[in-house]
């Protein structure tokens, strides 16, 4: 579905992504996981179109990505940002049927097949109830739940998406993430999804890819690569790796206190407050 080779990303003189090859099969969900700046979204951006590498190749299809039209790409391709959805003033079941925008010749008045997938998306993703809500005055974590259905009705064969997670709750969390592997397993949807938590990795994603400094430190299944040494080597902290008793996916499990050392590299040494 993805093959991407050698990719190389500057900015104002940094290196941010260095040289990284990565690929995507059709019906399978690979995890990208990594510290905060070491390039996880530059990388996003550049395998999805959205950025031209300053070296390396993407292909789509087996074709370059530089040769789809943007209009091609929407029909393939749907990326759910980082930032998310901002608070704009449409009802949730307009933004969800924007995702259609790339299949429609006269947007917006939406065909009868358009309006059943926005209904099938609203009633799957549990947003059936709030259609007619403002987008702005729902809470960050429904918006966000609105931003993952309009990615849906898009219908998209390769689903990028940058932290889905981050204002869920835990059974919010779940549900998306769920609905996210059905769809993969009923349509063969390819997925990448960028992930913080790496326990919702370690048990959503096929293969996952560890990166540090814009440099990919390895690729493999969650066992492979959810090992205390990889962990140490990237994040610099000491975990305890053990199983999930029921899907025996490799867990994390971090110790208190282990980090006091990083916290002054970071911080300066903790000085005793006194008036
Ligand atoms: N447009 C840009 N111009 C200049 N620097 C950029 C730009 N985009 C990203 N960077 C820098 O590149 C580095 C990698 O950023 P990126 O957002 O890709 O990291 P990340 O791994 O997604 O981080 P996080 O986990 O914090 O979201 C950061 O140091 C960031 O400041």
């Amino acid at each position: 579905m993805l093959e991407a080779e050698g990719l190389k990303k500057t900015y104002q003189g940094r290196d941010v992504v260095k040289g990284i090859s990565l690929s995507v099969a059709k019906g399978e969900i690979v995890g990208l996981i990594g510290p905060n700046g070491s390039g996880k979204t530059t990388l996003v951006r550049l395998l999805s179109g959205e950025e031209v590498p300053d070296e390396g190749t993407v292909r789509l299809e087996g074709r370059p990505m530089a040769e789809w039209t943007g209009r091609e790409r929407a029909k393939r391709v749907a990326v759910l940002p980082q930032e998310g959805l901002p608070p704009v003033p449409f009802t949730v079941e307009e933004v969800v049927a924007m995702g259609r925008h790339p299949h429609q010749s006269f947007w917006p008045w939406a065909d009868r097949a358009d309006r059943q997938t926005v209904d099938h998306v609203l009633l799957q993703t549990g947003l059936e109830k709030d259609r007619d809500r403002p987008v702005q005055t729902l809470s960050g974590g429904e918006r966000q739940r609105v931003a993952i259905a309009k990615a849906m009705a898009q219908e998209p064969r390769l689903l990028f998406l940058d932290e889905p997670t981050t204002y869920l709750d835990i059974a919010h969390q779940l549900a998306i993430l769920d609905r996210i592997r059905s769809w993969q397993w009923e349509c063969g949807l390819a997925v990448l999804v960028v992930f913080h938590d790496l326990n919702l990795a370690a048990q959503y994603c096929d293969r996952l890819a560890i990166m540090k400094e814009g440099v990919l430190i390895r690729t493999g299944r969650p066992e492979e690569v959810i090992q205390a040494p990889v962990i140490h080597q990237v994040y610099g902290v000491e975990p305890l790796i053990t199983k999930h008793p029921v899907t025996r996916v490799p867990q994390v499990l971090l110790q208190p206190g282990e980090q006091e050392s990083r916290r002054e590299e970071a911080f300066g040494k903790t000085v005793p407050f006194s008036l």
